[in-house]
């Protein structure tokens, strides 16, 4: 009975003293150094130019885009610019491709609104920038263009 009175000790919760370093104990797999994560990388990047129909196309567009724009001499900065938008189009439609791979992890095959909504979001940011870079592409690349004519 007077064993039943006497409090019991709080139990002393153990935290980690760099949670930070602690290894994803979720992930199956985590990189451990840099030149692994860049061998990852580079499997999701050979991974969405030969399944996504829309990074080739993107790819391809931006390397034209570069193309054009050291055949006509543009500046460096607005060289960096094309460059900059290409890339960003790109890592928008990998985005997009991880959302997607996530989404028909999660609900397979069925139909559900949320993912409706997932996946068309997804794709209209990289439509977004699509334009974007198109358009920035036609500023800076038209008028040298024209003029060469
Ligand atoms: N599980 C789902 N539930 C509801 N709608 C879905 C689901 N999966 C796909 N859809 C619809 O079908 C469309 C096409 O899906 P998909 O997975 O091919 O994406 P996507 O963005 O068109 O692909 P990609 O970028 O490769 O062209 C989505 O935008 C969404 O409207």
């Amino acid at each position: 009975m007077t064993e039943k009175l006497i409090a019991s000790p709080p139990p002393v919760l153990k935290r980690p003293s760099r949670p930070y370093r602690e290894p994803r104990e979720r992930a199956y797999k985590v990189a451990h150094n840099l030149l692994v994560s860049f061998r990852y990388a580079g499997a999701g990047l050979v991974y969405a130019f030969f399944t996504q129909r829309n990074f080739r196309i993107h790819a391809l567009v931006g390397t034209l885009a570069m193309s054009l724009g050291l055949l006509l001499e543009v500046s460096n900065v607005e060289l960096a610019v094309i460059a900059l938008t290409s890339a960003l189009v790109m890592a928008m439609e990998l985005i997009n491709t991880a959302l997607e791979a996530v989404v028909d992890l999660t609900v397979g095959s069925d139909f559900h609104e949320l993912a409706k909504i997932a996946k068309d979001c997804a794709a209209a940011a990289v439509l977004m920038l699509a334009i974007a870079a198109l358009t920035i592409a036609g500023f800076l690349l038209l008028p040298p263009l024209l003029n060469d004519l």
